[in-house]
């Protein structure tokens, strides 16, 4: 039995690519052709994953594609050099370096490296300053696509207790970041939160982000409750699954992301919307 609303990321996400292939169009006519550089150091396989989706996804946008594998031995010098090379030219509106780097290489560094008018992963200070400071531009794409999840299957955010579980820079705290900027009222818990299924229980929207199985289970879920999983996990049996007891909890929650399927293409619908608005900023077209 299914009780829960399945939120289906696939079918979200198919329609805001849509919705990019005719603003590609529309600054394609203006003369601009938006450009997105992906950079890939050593050879994890999840990352060959998620990098083969960025492609398809542009082709199917209309955004070129440009990807640069680097070895795993890559230093860090090496890479600033290939940004520095990025920056500069004119044809490339987005730069993306995957993470995780090898550990030779200082991410933050390379963050910082990055024009923060090509950072279309919003993970440059400047643009998490701007995020905070309710400035326009960029979103960070897991949040930004949580948001669109919630919104466009029909649930609100306003006056809406969520809690949130994890703190990272990439998930957690943006997420916060653009809930509260929804009218969500907003609390983050963490590893170190007393009475985590006690403050759960008071959530209308969970958004779990921590990579740990089974964080939440169906006691934690107040009957009715929205239920987002950003957890990229692998189970015993190495399928990949969520943060989120799924089968259990889908029958307590009003609605509940799938992994894979909910939270994953979302990100990459929200990094295509990226690349448009820096093809638009660098263009004076906004
Ligand atoms: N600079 C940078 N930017 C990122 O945005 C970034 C990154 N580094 N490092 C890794 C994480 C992870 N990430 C995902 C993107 C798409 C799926 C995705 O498409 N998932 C599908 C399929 C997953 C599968 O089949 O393995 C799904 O959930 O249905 C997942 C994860 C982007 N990340």
């Amino acid at each position: 039995m299914m009780t829960a609303q399945l939120i289906d990321g696939k079918l979200i996400s198919a329609q805001i690519k849509e919705e990019a292939a005719k603003e590609a169009a529309q600054i394609k006519a203006k003369g601009v052709n938006p450009c997105l550089v992906v950079v890939l150091v050593g050879n994890d396989s999840a990352s060959q994953v998620y990098v083969n989706n960025k492609k398809k996804a542009c082709e199917a946008v209309g955004i070129r594609s440009v990807s640069y594998e680097l070895g795993a031995d890559t230093t860090e010098e090496e890479l600033l050099h290939l940004v520095a090379q990025l920056n500069a030219d004119e044809a490339v509106h987005g730069i993306l370096v995957q993470m995780p780097l090898p550990m030779q290489i200082n991410e933050e560094k390379v963050i910082l490296a990055i024009d923060a008018k090509k950072d279309v992963d919003c993970f440059h200070p400047m643009n998490v300053g701007l995020l905070h400071t309710g400035g326009n531009g960029f979103l960070p794409c897991t949040p930004a696509g949580i948001i669109e999840l919630i919104k466009r299957s029909g649930h609100t955010i306003q006056g809406q207790n969520c809690v949130i579980i994890g703190r990272s820079n990439i998930v957690g705290k943006p997420v916060a970041m653009l809930l509260m900027q929804e009218n969500g009222t907003v609390t983050i818990c963490h590893s170190k939160t007393r009475n985590l299924a006690e403050v759960c229980l008071g959530a209308d929207i969970i958004v779990s982000a921590t990579g740990k199985v089974n964080t939440v289970t169906a006691d934690m879920v107040k009957a009715g409750a929205v239920v987002i999983d950003v957890g990229m996990n692998r189970n015993e049996a190495g399928k990949l699954c969520g943060d989120v007891d799924f089968d259990k909890v889908k029958e307590i929650a009003g609605a509940i992301t799938p992994v894979p399927g909910g939270v994953g293409p979302m990100t990459i619908a929200m990094l295509m919307k990226n690349c448009l608005v820096a093809a638009k900023m660098q263009n004076n077209l906004m």
